[in-house]
């Protein structure tokens, strides 16, 4: 189910404004890579590319190319639509519907995806998502209440939930902890730990613990003058990231030196 992916010479623009320039990256399947940097070098405008958020945007487009396990992600008779279901996102802020129950929040991407779905297929995709989710045994019996009736921490998890519930081969993460305090920081890390025998996760993180903590590989990210474009300046083991980096600005920034 998971997949590889492999960025070669990537592009990424807003318009005339070239936000990422030249990355080059190959993620392995059923790992997880964390992307690190000072704001404003690309990491989040990467990440959307990698399942083709980013072209929502009007004006917006890239140059190169991605292939998720040997598919050209940017080819003409690949959609989106298609893409975004294989590719699951989980956001900074947990978003779930704040008008759906619990149970709809899981539901919401499947539902889409096969619009008249019988009770027990939907009971157990519910189940499986939120036990994968690490969420289960806390909202089993309120199943019916709304989303929003969730501490912050288990709304993020029902993010994770919806996400899964869709069966994606890749799971984006844009700091998915930054609006939790750190005992569902922990709970989420604990979550990623499990969920990468399953997924290839991607995960942008400002927090170099976390990305020490989470991550096999890590992507630092930096720009070399403002307004010019983010560039992918080292992609190496996290361990050899965070002990022994190739890159000068690699080890400035890890060691608080800037960013
Ligand atoms: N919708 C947009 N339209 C135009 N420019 C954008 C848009 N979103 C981001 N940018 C620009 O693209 C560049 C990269 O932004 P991005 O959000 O990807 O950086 P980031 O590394 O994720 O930053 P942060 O760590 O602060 O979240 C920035 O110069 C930003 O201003």
């Amino acid at each position: 189910m998971a997949k590889s992916i492999d960025v070669s010479d990537l592009d990424i623009y807003y318009g005339d404004f070239k936000a990422v320039e030249g990355v080059t990256m190959s993620i392995a399947a059923r790992s997880v890579t964390a992307l690190i940097g000072p704001s404003g070098c690309g990491k989040s405008t990467f990440l959307r590319s990698l399942n083709r958020m980013h072209e929502v945007i009007p004006g917006a487009r890239v140059e190169g190319k991605i292939v998720i396990d040997g598919q050209d992600l940017y080819g003409a008779e690949v959609d989106p639509v298609e893409v975004r279901r294989q590719v699951g996102m989980v956001f900074q802020r947990p978003n779930p519907f704040p008008t759906m129950t619990i149970a709809e929040n899981v539901l919401a991407g499947s539902r889409l995806n096969a619009k008249k779905m019988p009770k027990k297929t939907a009971e157990e995709i519910v189940e499986r998502s939120l036990r994968g989710a690490n969420l289960w045994t806390e909202v089993k019996d309120r199943l019916n209440k709304p989303g929003a009736s969730l501490s912050g921490g288990q709304q993020q998890r029902l993010c994770i939930a919806r996400a899964i519930a869709v069966e994606p081969q890749v799971l984006l993460m844009d700091e998915p902890c930054s609006a939790l305090d750190p005992i569902s920081t922990s709970a989420i890390e604990d979550l990623i730990h499990e969920l990468k025998s399953d997924y290839t996760i991607v995960i942008v993180t400002h927090n170099m613990q976390q990305a020490a903590r989470v991550s096999e590989d890590t992507g630092f990210f930096n720009l070399s003058a403002a307004g010019k474009p983010g560039r992918l300046v080292e992609m190496n083991p996290t361990r050899k990231i965070f002990s022994n980096p190739e890159q000068p600005a690699t080890e400035a920034y890890i060691s608080g030196r800037f960013g």
